[in-house]
């Protein structure tokens, strides 16, 4: 069996370094940090080490909101998504992750539009 996403981006603990770097990008991104003005960083970052880890073949519970009711009524633009995933790609190539995980997380991320963007 190939390895799961998972396994290939390292397991929790490289997982939430990952995140961390990703959601202190997001807060200091000029094009969607005050998105998050109002958000409990803590529990975002929690929130999103959870839907990574169990989306990419972890063995964790993603406790939080589904993904259409946490974008709703903010209107989100593709020029926000672009923003935001330009961030996690930034982290993953500051935490050492090869361009192939890196062209796998983009995919996913994209397919997911439909859920985010201009809800
Ligand atoms: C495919 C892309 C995205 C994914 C997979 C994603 C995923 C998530 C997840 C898992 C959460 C946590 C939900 C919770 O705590 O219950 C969250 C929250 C949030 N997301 Fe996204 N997100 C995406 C794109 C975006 C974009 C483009 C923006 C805006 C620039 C954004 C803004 C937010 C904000 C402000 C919150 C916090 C909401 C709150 O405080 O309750 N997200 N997102």
């Amino acid at each position: 069996m190939p390895a799961t996403l998972y396994e290939r981006l390292g397991g929790e603990e490289r997982i939430q370094r990952l995140v961390t770097d990703v959601v202190e990008n997001h807060y200091s991104n000029p094009l969607i940090r005050s998105r998050f003005a109002n958000s409990n960083r803590a529990e975002v970052e929690r929130h999103v080490v959870e839907f990574l880890c169990a989306g990419s073949g972890g063995p964790q519970c993603y406790t939080g909101k589904d993904l259409v009711s946490a974008h709703k009524g903010m209107n989100i633009s593709e020029q926000e998504l672009v923003a935001a995933m330009d961030d996690i790609v930034a982290a993953m190539t500051k935490n050492g992750y090869d361009q192939a995980e890196k062209n796998e997380v983009v995919a996913i991320l994209y397919s997911l539009k439909g859920d985010v963007v201009r809800l």
